[in-house]
């Protein structure tokens, strides 16, 4: 086996390092406005409103042109790839509003999951054959980085070696193609919170997962220092009996980073997962308040989490447009403060707070069907009963 391998120029790595650190600068974490065309169907069914191409740009018009308070806790923004070519209604690129705040855009560049044949229903993730020249031009069109989710789903076989170690490399691929085009890879490996498993499983599946990510990443040659990682909270399963407190969930989480994470990794950039809003914010406040060490820089990349209280004040009506951005602006501050383990508990009342964002595997799959899933507040109940603070 030889060992031979080159690290990127000097200059290069200087580049990818500042990108990673300016988006976990404090109290600073992304925003995940990257949903494919069929989840913000799924977003905007939910307050009525008709999945278009218009409709979707009126959206992230909104978003993008709030107060620019906003940056104070939103470093980046992950983007869609249809959304990084609209304009605003006066013309304005919608990547320049983005940018005239001094906010970073990136890129979603996966392709979506598809089933691995012959397993138990788990997945992979797809989207490499191009890569390099998307991008090549996304850091002409203004991104700097970049995210690539990968699922990984816990059952009584599963997650599998085969899923484990396909996503693992898929992910390494990913990141080696976007650091030799000057982007900063997100590193995405999602352990799903479907199931009825507990907290200790959930811990173990994210250490083992995130361990085969780390070797991959490894044996590709992947600068770490110019990577982040988003990966799940370690939470129990959306249908456990057990409950847990936010330290429980914050110690299991940090011990598994711990356990897996190199320390060279700059910043994790933690993914929502169908939690509320509040307990996003009390989970992320826990985890860095716990009393464990902490190489890195622990902050979010919500998606949900962000935008459950925007969505539902807007309503798709324009008189509705700055009521929107004010409930964007409370859950980037409630965050921000998490970030450095200074939020308090329900000191940020935002419209939707309490609400589960838990659909179910389906849904977090991208393969949600409009209507399919009926009894969504059955869901919700049972998160929040099984997550008691
Ligand atoms: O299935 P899609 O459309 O790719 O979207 C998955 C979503 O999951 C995320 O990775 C995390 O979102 P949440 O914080 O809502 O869990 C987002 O960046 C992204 O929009």
């Amino acid at each position: 086996m030889s060992t031979y391998f080159q690290y990127p120029t000097p200059e290069l790595q200087e580049e990818l390092k500042k990108i990673a650190q300016a988006i976990v600068a404090p109290a600073k974490g992304i925003l995940a406005a990257d949903e494919s065309t069929g989840t913000m169907g799924k977003r905007l069914q939910d307050i009525g409103v008709e999945n278009t191409e218009e409709n979707r740009r009126r959206y992230r018009q909104l978003l993008f042109s709030s107060d620019a308070v906003l940056s104070e806790n939103i470093s980046g923004v992950i983007l869609f790839h249809e959304t990084l070519y609209q304009k605003a209604d006066d013309g304005t690129p919608l990547v320049s509003l983005l940018e005239k705040k001094g906010i970073i855009p990136g890129i979603k560049v996966d392709k979506g999951v598809v089933p691995l044949f012959g397993s138990e229903d788990e997945c992979t993730t797809q989207g490499l054959d191009d890569l390099a020249q998307r991008c090549a031009q996304y850091k002409k069109d203004g991104c700097h980085f970049a995210k690539w989710r990968c699922v990984l789903k816990i059952g009584r076989n599963t997650p599998s070696y085969q899923a484990i170690q396909e996503n693992a490399n898929v992910l390494a691929r990913y990141a080696s193609i976007c650091q030799s085009q000057r982007i900063v890879p997100i590193v995405e490996p999602e352990v799903l919170p479907d199931g009825e498993h507990d907290l200790d499983r959930a811990q173990k599946v994210t250490e083992v997962v995130l361990a085969a990510v780390y070797k991959a990443l490894n044996d590709h040659h992947v600068y770490l220092e110019g990577t982040l990682l988003k990966p799940n909270m370690v939470t129990a399963g959306q249908s456990c009996k057990k409950t847990y407190t936010p330290n429980d969930v914050a110690r299991a989480t940090v011990t598994a980073l711990l356990r897996t994470v190199p320390a060279a990794v700059p910043g994790v950039t933690f993914l929502s997962g169908g939690q509320s809003e509040e307990e996003a914010s009390v989970h992320l406040n826990a985890i860095n308040a716990v009393d464990l060490k902490r190489p890195w820089v622990l902050t979010f990349s919500y998606g949900r989490a962000l935008q459950a209280s925007v969505l539902r004040a807007w309503g798709g009506k324009t008189e509705n447009i700055l009521a929107g951005q004010q409930e964007l602006i409370k859950r980037a501050k409630a965050n921000g403060l998490a970030a450095v383990g200074k939020y308090v508990a329900g000191s940020i009342p935002s419209l939707a707070a309490s609400k589960s964002n838990f659909a179910n595997g389906q849904a977090s799959l991208g393969k949600y069907v409009a209507g399919s899933v009926t009894g969504l507040g059955a869901d919700a109940g049972l998160f929040v009963a099984n997550h008691a603070y």
